[in-house]
């Protein structure tokens, strides 16, 4: 087990691999941890430095304090980044994982090679939405909110034939710590990227599940327009989280990507 005190907090990672290939940093989604990329990551080739870790308040980091900003979670991984001595990373980003990329690009170009937006946007839902799921969960757990997520995460042939997978991630989602959840969604009421992802100039590719019911299609396709080069594709069949229901796929099209940015 892999951890690093940032301005207190642990910050739980994986940093497995290849040391002297290329690095791809995975950034996970709300009320999941770095488990969500494992089928995905057993899928990529040999040559590749594979870094997953923790957003703080989900998996094994630490939840320092009730709020918190997408800045502050680019920082979380930029420290994480220096102290791995890892520069011009290719960074897959899902949902929330996708804002810290973004931001991060922004902050620290040195630091990024490429982005993988992956279900995820510049501006994602509207602050009055945000702030109830924050009170929902403060008054009575992320466990409270779980049927109403889960059916956005999940596409309807998912949620039908994989009854034991979806109890599984459900348990995942009903047990991260509700101050952490609860801080990330502060961080998403409040982040609107549109801006500064305006004038992310590296290669950029935008991959959507077709039935995702957190950040539809148009809404991902909305922000790759944002950026001049980016490319947007569809992963079928899938919803919020197409690197657990199409793992082949999303592996497929990273490495088509890696193989693009040589
Ligand atoms: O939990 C959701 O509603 C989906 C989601 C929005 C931002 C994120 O990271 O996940």
């Amino acid at each position: 087990m892999q951890a690093l005190d940032v301005k207190g907090a642990a910050i739980h990672y994986a940093d497995e691999g290849d040391r002297g290939g290329t690095p791809v940093v995975f950034s996970n989604s709300l009320g999941t941890d770095f488990r969500i990329w494992d089928d995905m990551v057993a899928r990529l080739g040999p040559r590749l430095r594979i870094i997953r870790y923790d957003t703080r308040g989900h998996g094994l980091s630490d939840t320092p304090s009730d709020a918190c900003t997408v800045e502050e979670l680019a920082d979380d991984l930029a420290a994480l980044l220096d102290h791995l001595e890892v520069k011009r990373a290719v960074i897959v980003g899902l949902s929330i994982g996708g804002m810290v990329a973004q931001a991060l690009a922004a902050r620290r170009p040195d630091l990024v090679r490429a982005l993988v937006l992956m279900d995820t946007a510049a501006r994602i839902g509207e602050p009055m939405s945000w702030e109830s799921r924050i009170a929902q969960v403060e008054a009575e757990g992320v466990a409270s909110i779980a049927d109403g997520v889960i059916a956005k995460w999940f596409s309807a042939a998912y949620q039908a034939h994989r009854r034991t997978e979806l109890a599984a991630w459900r348990a995942m989602l009903s047990r991260t710590e509700s101050r952490g959840y609860a801080a990330c969604c502060r961080a998403l009421r409040d982040a609107d990227l549109r801006a500064s992802t305006a004038r992310i100039s590296v290669p950029v590719l935008a991959i959507c599940g077709d039935e995702d019911g957190a950040t539809p299609p148009a809404v991902v396709e909305a922000t790759a327009d944002l950026i001049a080069g980016a490319r947007f594709e569809l992963v079928r069949e899938a919803g919020h989280l197409p690197c657990i229901e199409h793992p082949n796929t999303c592996a497929a099209m990273l490495t088509a990507f890696l193989s693009e940015i040589g």
